[in-house]
């Protein structure tokens, strides 16, 4: 399978800091040429007698030509992040110095490396797994402690110790099924089937588990959409504002004053939540507010939560029952609030409202907004969020994980059918399949080629 990986012999380099003026850059080199290479413009020492994990500092030459004074990290094989020789060149932080480095370095023999690469080999050495890997990129980034702790947690390996062990539990069964296959005129029983089945239940429940957790993982890794609708002057522009802590959004008592959606970002316990205040809803003869009308439907429609808001004072009960039939058309998660209850007061509203789950606020003078914000958080996350707990972020793994899950009640079928061991057999080999498909113990180079493409160059 190596072979096959276009230029993974090759020698190679990438700045691993961010591009433009900083104090210092980095610039990484991976793979058997690496001290053979760098030694070459580095003449006050000879690297290839000095011990892993030292740093040297001097000067940096093409020939006589002087290119920088750097620190030089030395990683030996296969004590490096990728398994292969590494070294680390730190330079002065001039773009203008890391590309004139990093030009010489592939004069001598180096080529620049693709997106991911490093990281590829990383893998390719089995120094990480496949998730690992994914989750070195997630870590990347991860933008709220919640996505940063869910990815720590899978470079730490948290997501292919619970698959390892589904995995070696699997294989050891199997192999006792294959081997009752080799006597089967003689009617024996290796495998304990009432321990099979123990084990099937298990690897059920914990998949199910999994396969439960990535809507949590979904809204950790990629935050929460939220449209603000409601009737011109309910008070969605000053709810964004309050929410935010900021004065973002236009508020004046004048309906139809916002007209283009606006969108926020807003960090609730870690969570995302990308909030979109939008134009008021209803028929109006400007067109412009028409478009914004328009734009505030389809907001709906996208967003993954619904707030509605209403003005207690200025809405019936009939009216609000009406609008929250159409929000409930567009069968989505909603919450319904009351605003404004500052004028008629909380229990004058609670009456108005009574039975119809609405929570009141006043969003100009903050009232119940905590209130609002925990609801927001309870919207999406059923208890709290325990990421000391695997949580499946990845689409790819949820994909395989329906997989596993499928072969596994088949699996569970043959039992209860008391199919023969050669069909339970081929069943078992769709699990495991579909098990080291996650992990990466069974793929193919373009999925690999594919799945490291998405990473940044350097990494
Ligand atoms: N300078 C630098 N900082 C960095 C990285 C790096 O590559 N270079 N990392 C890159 O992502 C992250 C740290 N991850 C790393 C993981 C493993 C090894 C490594 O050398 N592992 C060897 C040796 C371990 C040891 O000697 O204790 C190994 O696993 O064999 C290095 C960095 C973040 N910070
Ligand atoms: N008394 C009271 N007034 C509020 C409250 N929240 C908002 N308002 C007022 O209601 C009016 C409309 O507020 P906006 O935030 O502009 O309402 P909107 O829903 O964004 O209106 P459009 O953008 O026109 O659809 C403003 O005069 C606000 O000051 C509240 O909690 N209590
Ligand atoms: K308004
Ligand atoms: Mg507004």
């Amino acid at each position: 399978m190596l072979g096959k990986l276009s230029g993974w012999e090759d020698t190679i380099v990438a700045l691993a800091t961010p591009h433009g003026i900083g104090a210092i850059g980095v610039i990484r080199l991976s793979g058997e040429k690496t001290i053979e290479i760098v030694n070459q413009l580095f003449p006050s020492k000879d690297l290839s007698q000095q011990k892993s994990h030292t740093i040297h500092v001097g000067f940096l030459k093409d020939g006589d030509k002087v290119l920088d004074e750097v620190v030089i990290s030395l990683f030996k094989n296969p004590k490096s992040y990728t398994g292969e020789d590494v070294i680390e060149i730190s330079c002065h932080g001039s773009p203008f110095i890391q590309e004139q480095v990093i030009h010489t370095l592939t004069k001598y023999g180096a080529r620049l490396a693709k997106p991911g690469e490093f990281t590829q080999r990383a893998f390719l050495k089995g120094k990480l797994d496949l998730t690992q890997a994914e989750a070195v990129a997630d870590l990347i980034a991860s933008n709220t402690e919640a996505s940063q702790k869910t990815a720590l947690h899978n470079i730490r390996g948290g997501f292919s110790t619970v698959l390892k062990e589904l995995r070696d539990q699997l294989i050891s069964f199997s192999a006792l099924i294959e081997l009752e296959l080799d006597f089967s005129q003689e009617d024996v029983e290796f495998a304990d089937r009432s321990k099979f089945y123990e084990l099937i239940h298990r690897s059920q429940k914990v998949t199910s588990e999994l396969l439960q957790s990535f809507q949590l993982g979904n809204v950790i890794k990629n935050g929460v959409s939220v449209a603000i609708v409601g009737k011109p002057n309910a008070g969605k522009s000053t709810l964004l504002n309050t929410l935010l802590n900021e004065n973002r959004a236009i508020v004046s008592d004048i309906a139809g004053t916002t007209r283009d959606t606006i969108e926020e970002v807003l960090n609730i316990n870690g969570i995302l939540f990308r909030l979109i205040d939008t134009a008021g809803i209803r028929k109006s003869t400007d067109a412009i507010e028409v478009i914004g009308v328009e734009k505030s439907m389809e907001k709906m429609q996208q967003a993954d939560l619904v707030l509605y808001l209403f003005d207690v004072n200025a809405e019936s009960q009939t009216e609000l029952e009406t609008a929250l039939q159409q929000v409930q058309q567009q069968n989505k998660n909603y919450l319904l609030i009351g605003n404004k209850v500052d004028v008629i007061g909380e229990e004058a509203a609670q009456q108005k409202f009574s039975g119809d789950g609405v929570l009141f606020i006043a969003a100009k003078s903050h009232r119940h907004i905590d209130v609002l914000k925990q609801r927001l958080i309870d919207k999406v996350v059923q208890g709290t969020v325990q990421t000391e707990n695997t949580i499946v972020t990845n689409a790819r793994h949820y994909a395989a994980l329906q997989e596993v899950e499928k072969s596994l009640n088949d699996i569970k079928g043959g039992l209860d059918n008391n199919l023969p061991g050669d069909l339970l057999a081929l069943d078992i080999r769709r699990c495991l399949h579909f098990l080291g498909d996650i992990t990466g113990e069974i793929t193919n180079e373009d999925r690999l080629d594919y799945i490291f493409s998405k990473f940044c160059i350097g990494k």
